[in-house]
């Protein structure tokens, strides 16, 4: 079967997208593994961490938020040259963001999916959390989908992150069409 070699899951914080990771790298028979912009922020020092989930300032020298997720999309080659396949999770806001990591990925097989999730219950997910500052979910909400269009689209409200990683499968193995990724790159080139 003709995997992608990387599958991105864009949404809100909350939306479902780790949950969803972990359930489709448990089915697929290919090894992929699951790669967050968490992944970097783990190895911050631990009160620098704290500060950035709580909004607080981080005051050690060398902090560059933006650095990070620059970092975050140019490793992301370097691991597809290596031949690891990659499921990637993060909300993608900011449309320099979203055209940066395109463009990293150009070339490669990429399946890009959409994962929604009405805001109400982004909300309630967010109030119950302690490692994000409440308005996010809703400031994400309106950014995370724009400009972008999808290869496949998943709702993760009253279906289970198991039956949804199920459709994404059976996507794949119904030779899934790849074409979204470079779609979304040439739109967002165009708006500049
Ligand atoms: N399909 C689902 N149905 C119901 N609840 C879900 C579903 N998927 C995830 N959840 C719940 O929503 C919360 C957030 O899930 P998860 O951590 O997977 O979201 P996320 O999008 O990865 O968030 P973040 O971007 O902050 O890591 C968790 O409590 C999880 O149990």
């Amino acid at each position: 079967m003709n995997y992608p070699q990387i599958i991105i899951l864009n949404g809100c914080r909350g939306a479902g997208k780790t949950s969803l990771a972990r359930a489709l790298q448990e089915l697929l028979p290919q090894q992929y593994l699951n790669f967050s912009l968490d992944s970097f922020l783990q190895t911050l020092p631990a009160s620098d961490l704290t500060s950035l989930q709580t909004a607080q300032p981080v005051q050690r020298q060398g902090h560059d938020l933006a650095q990070l997720v620059r970092a975050y999309h140019y490793a992301l080659p370097g691991l597809l040259q290596a031949g690891c396949c990659v499921i990637l999770d993060h909300a993608w806001c900011e449309r320099i963001q979203k055209r940066e990591l395109l463009t990293e990925l150009a070339g490669y097989r990429c399946l890009l999916i959409g994962v929604h999730c009405d805001l109400a219950v982004l909300v309630e997910r967010e109030a119950v959390r302690k490692d994000c500052p409440i308005g996010m979910a809703a400031w994400e909400y309106e950014r995370v989908h724009q400009d972008m269009s999808y290869d496949l689209e998943i709702n993760t409200m009253g279906i289970s992150p198991e039956d949804n990683a199920n459709n994404i499968y059976k996507y794949i193995q119904d030779g899934c069409i790849l074409n979204a990724a470079i779609d979304s790159l040439e739109n967002l080139i165009m708006l500049g």
